[in-house]
């Protein structure tokens, strides 16, 4: 057998790391016969739930499990990973946007950076869930400048998974047949849920669904507020389909995205689209040889255009904020 991934899951006593580590460890992500090194990182207080944590995995008795080290020190959490986690952040409550999260986030954001900087491997793939996502993953990309900046995402895969089953269940069809929905922008209420290029079935989703004020209205604010209507539901933000998202966005990471096809992923911006380079945005993207590009040449009308423009805004002030809040802590 080859020798195991060494995955790191912080935040891995809490909600979303309870069904992710479960599917890392079932070769969800990195494949049936790739064993895996579980490096499981929360908070002291949480060290007793963790230890629970690791029993379960050990009861789940997963084949690919190497073995499992649960701490509380980032140093040993990082050493030498291969991919990364970052889940472990407040989640929001009733009432607040995923930017009242900033101050409180972004600080550990600075510091995991830091730390990843100094302890894992410089090919380290990393995938920021903690929200505010896109802006946490440019401070933590921010604080680690030895490894490419590249090597940092943010995930929107659970907004695309959203859109996508939206526009199945709208058709009737099994979910697998819709392709290419995208997710533009912020992981946040002014990310632009877009069907324009999507396909169901070889077939544009515009024709299929042929209803264009609902793919223009309704449609986009339901997957826009999706995250805070199940809060209102659960009382509890999402945790399981924020795991599968998240082994989505890391197996096409890892693994490519067939031809044809693309996934969403907030990157880098390199000011394709006309948006602000530099931040965090998300866009449809290729992925070969674990090396992501951004799909060029889509073309944009004016409604699309206003909503990346002002999805980008929003984007450029959390990074200003960020950047406050990261000097103001220096
Ligand atoms: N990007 C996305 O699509 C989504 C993002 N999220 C975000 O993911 C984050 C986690 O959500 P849940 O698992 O539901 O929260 P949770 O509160 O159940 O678990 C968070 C865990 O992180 C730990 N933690 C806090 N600070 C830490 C640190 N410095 N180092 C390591 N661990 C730390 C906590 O002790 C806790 O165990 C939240 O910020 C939430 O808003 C949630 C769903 C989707
Ligand atoms: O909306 C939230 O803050 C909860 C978690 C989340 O980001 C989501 O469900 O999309």
């Amino acid at each position: 057998m080859a020798s195991p991934v060494k995955v790191c899951v912080t935040g891995a006593a809490g909600q979303i790391g309870y069904s992710l580590v479960y599917m890392i460890g079932s070769g969800a992500v990195f494949g049936p016969n790739t064993p895996v090194s579980l490096h499981l990182l929360d908070i002291p207080p949480m060290m007793g739930a963790l230890e629970g944590v690791c029993m379960e995995i050990a009861d789940c008795a997963l084949p690919c499990v190497r073995d499992v080290v649960p701490t509380a020190d980032p140093a040993v959490a990082f050493n030498d990973i291969d991919a990364a986690f970052l889940v472990g952040a407040m989640p929001r409550k009733e009432g607040m946007e995923r930017k009242d999260l900033l101050a409180a986030n972004v600080k550990i954001f600075k510091v995991q950076g830091e730390a990843l900087d100094k302890y894992a491997k410089k090919s380290v793939k990393v995938l920021v869930v903690g929200n505010p996502a896109n802006t946490n993953a440019l401070i933590c990309s921010q604080y680690a400048p030895t490894i490419p900046k590249e090597n940092f995402s943010a995930m929107t895969r659970l907004d695309q998974n959203r859109a996508q089953a939206q526009i199945a269940a709208r058709l009737g069809v099994p979910v697998a047949e819709v392709k290419n929905c995208i997710i533009w922008g912020n992981h946040s209420s002014t990310q632009f849920p877009d069907v324009r290029h999507a396909t169901v079935n070889g077939k544009p989703v515009y024709e299929a669904v042929n209803d264009d004020a609902w793919l223009m209205g309704d449609f986009i604010s339901t997957v826009q507020k999706r995250g805070g209507a199940v809060i209102a539901a659960r009382k509890l933000s999402s945790a399981m389909s924020a795991a599968k998202a998240a082994c989505d966005h890391m197996s096409s990471w890892w693994n490519g995205t067939p031809d044809g096809q693309f996934v969403s992923m907030g990157v880098f911006s390199d000011g394709s689209y006309d948006t602000a380079p530099g931040v965090m945005f998300s866009f449809p993207v290729h992925i070969k040889d674990r090396k992501w590009s951004i799909v060029q040449g889509l073309p944009i009308d004016d409604f699309a255009k206003g909503k990346l423009e002002a999805t980008g805004k929003e984007l450029c002030e959390e990074r200003d904020d960020a950047m406050s809040v990261c000097a103001a802590a220096q």
